[in-house]
């Protein structure tokens, strides 16, 4: 059997699918996007599938994936990890059918018989976010995130911290004590800020905080995290499991987020969740992306210890296009039932893309987050 052919698809709202072909006419599907750079990471994929992947053994994944990872000289970073993410979990969609088996009875079967949703309530228009979170909460939900300062703010005053804190208090007050609440910082708020902001969520009890500071400043979590007893999470921008050592050997984190789109795919992040088992950090894999992503970072939970709680996008419409549902033939596979999801029975990524669909929608995908800039005239951290 060898990978004979390939198509890319990019369909809204902001994501690229891949379909890999092998002379026997398995099929596999993988998502190598990075959200605002479909068309690089298409490029990047071109130029792996024809100068490497045709007409090679799709059997052999550990060994594609070191080809593609260190076959290159120049490695890692956001737009190559996704290429090779997206790459690798179509691998992993064509092993499994070939073997008749899910993904994770490849890579040693059930650790779990569902796993929990988060879903996002927004946060960036403040004045709903409680409604917002009372809503999700009777759709079924018992976990949610939230921004933690409005786009376009600064956290640079006392006032800001409190209007930040105030935010969340009225959350928590809207779903109670027993619902979990994860702040996501984003990478908006500076160091100095970071430290009062986290220590002034505290009292509502966040299921953590996200990215209380860019991942460029990962050494300043340890002072952070010497100031709350609040869990410390972060990875949605680290790409391979060199990016992750040093958070692992500082002992500042306790959840990390790598997305399965992003970080070299389910060979890279199986191993990243092994790394952070042995330093007791949880895995919460980021995916505000596809079905693709989805199905990949349910394999990998169906199959790790540590695995806490999966993020997912259903019903959140970026620029009111598509839905993850939608490209589907049986959406039934995300279901949610007491804020879980059952773990997929079918072979492979246990999703049935439905290929008609993705055809008629594909065409240029134009999505790119907004610069904003602050009211002085400076850039602002999305
Ligand atoms: O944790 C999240 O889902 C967000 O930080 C998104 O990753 C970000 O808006 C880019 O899509
Ligand atoms: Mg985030």
């Amino acid at each position: 059997m060898e990978v004979t052919d390939y198509e890319l698809f990019e369909v809204p709202p902001r994501w690229l699918f891949l379909r890999l072909e092998t002379s026997d006419g398995t099929v596999g599907w993988g998502e190598p996007v990075v959200e605002g750079r479909a068309h690089t990471v298409r490029a990047a994929v071109e130029e792996l599938l024809d100068g490497y992947l045709l007409g090679e053994d799709p059997l052999r994944i550990e060994d594609h994936w070191q080809a593609l990872y260190r076959g290159g000289f120049y490695r890692g970073g956001p737009v190559l990890m996704s290429a090779i993410a997206g790459i690798d979990q179509a691998l992993w969609d064509i092993k499994g059918k070939h073997f008749g088996a899910p993904v994770y009875e490849l890579l040693g079967g059930k650790a779990r018989d569902r796993i929990r949703v988060y879903q996002w309530i927004g946060g960036d228009r403040p004045a709903d976010v409680g409604e917002a979170a009372r809503e999700q909460v009777e759709a079924g939900f018992t976990a949610l995130k939230m921004n933690a300062t409005p786009e376009l703010e600064r956290v640079d005053s006392p006032a800001k911290i409190r209007q930040a804190e105030q935010r969340l208090a009225e959350v928590r007050e809207a779903v109670g004590e027993d619902v979990d609440v994860g702040v996501d910082f984003h990478g908006r708020v500076a160091k100095p800020m970071a430290k009062r902001l986290v220590a002034a969520l505290e009292p509502y009890e966040p299921m953590f905080v996200e990215e209380p500071v860019l991942p460029e400043h990962n050494d300043a979590l340890p002072e952070i995290a010497a100031h709350t007893t609040t869990p410390i999470a972060t990875g949605e921008r680290m790409y391979s499991r060199w990016d992750f050592k040093e958070v692992f050997e500082s002992g500042a984190v306790d959840v990390i987020q790598p997305d399965l789109s992003h970080a070299g795919g389910i060979t890279e992040v199986k191993k990243i969740a092994s790394m952070a088992e042995a330093y007791d950090v949880a895995l919460a894999p980021h995916c505000p992306l596809g079905p693709v992503a989805l199905a990949s970072c349910v394999q990998v939970d169906a199959c790790t210890p540590n695995a806490l709680i999966q993020e997912q996008s259903l019903d959140i419409h970026y620029n009111e296009t598509s839905d993850v549902l939608d490209y589907l033939a049986d959406p039934s596979v995300f279901e949610y039932e007491d804020g879980y999801v059952e773990l997929p029975e079918r072979p492979g990524l246990g999703i049935d893309i439905d290929e008609e669909v993705v055809r008629e929608r594909a065409g240029e995908v134009n999505w790119h987050n907004p610069v904003w800039r602050h009211d002085d005239g400076s850039v602002a951290e999305w």
